[in-house]
């Protein structure tokens, strides 16, 4: 992969840019806008055993793959991180992600807090946490209502883990309420370019200031 080059910042590695939330929050509609808006970051698509919701497109939203197949995958050691969530598995595949970070690829994930703690242990120089709380549990719940992809059943144990996983939302670097859908991808976006910036990702010195330092 060619060295990506950063119109806004000097040569640096790549950010792992990591989006979690209670089920229901916003998480995926905010990692969407994101990407719509900034050229230089790639999702990271995950792989699962969940069924593809309406809508959902193999190698866009998830690699879609039996149970077989996964074990395959843990068997060979092609996942960053997996882990067990609503009774399915979901994974990171490694793919290329290591050696484009290091050419300055930015990379999206929207994983669960185990998957975010896998990655922080594996990789913590990379790694930017954030965390998305909905304003209310009752809005959660309104929200996992309105977007009508899940049975009553289905909405109850997302509400039951909702509460363990907000229990997580101290192992995050921000935390950002999701209240207003434009204010919270602002917010989102501003924590994005800072890290960019932050002076132990820079790989070089732009000229004058390499002669400068003599
Ligand atoms: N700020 C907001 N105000 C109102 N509705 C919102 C807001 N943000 C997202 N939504 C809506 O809430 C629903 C859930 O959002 P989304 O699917 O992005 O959540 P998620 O956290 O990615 O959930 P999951 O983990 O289950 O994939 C969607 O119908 C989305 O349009
Ligand atoms: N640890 C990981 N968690 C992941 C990954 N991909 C998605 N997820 C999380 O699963 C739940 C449910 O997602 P849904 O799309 O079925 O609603 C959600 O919290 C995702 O963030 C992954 O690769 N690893």
């Amino acid at each position: 992969m060619a060295i990506i080059s950063h119109p806004d910042t000097l040569a640096r590695r790549g950010v792992m840019f990591i989006l979690s939330s209670p089920s229901g929050a916003g998480k995926t509609t905010i990692s969407r806008m994101l990407l719509d808006a900034d050229d230089e970051l790639k999702l990271s698509v995950s792989v699962t055993t969940r069924p593809p919701r309406p809508g959902e497109v193999e190698g866009v939203h998830y690699h879609f793959v039996d149970d077989d197949e996964f074990d395959r995958l843990v068997e060979e050691d092609d996942f960053y991180e997996w882990a067990p969530v609503f009774g399915y598995r979901y994974g990171t595949p490694k793919g290329r992600i290591r050696a484009a970070l290091k050419d300055g690829q930015d990379f999206l994930f929207d994983i669960d807090w185990q998957g975010t703690q896998q990655l922080y242990q594996k990789d913590q120089q990379d790694v930017v946490r954030v965390f998305i709380l909905p304003p209310s549990l009752p809005e959660l719940r309104r929200r996992l209502e309105a977007r009508q992809t899940d049975s009553i059943e289905v909405i109850e144990s997302r509400m039951e883990r909702a509460r363990a996983e907000i229990s997580h939302w101290d192992a995050y670097d921000y935390v950002v309420i999701n209240d207003d859908v434009d204010a919270c991808f602002a917010k989102v976006r501003e924590i994005l370019q800072a890290e960019r910036m932050k002076r132990q990702r820079q790989t070089g010195l732009i000229p004058f200031v390499r002669e400068l330092m003599g």
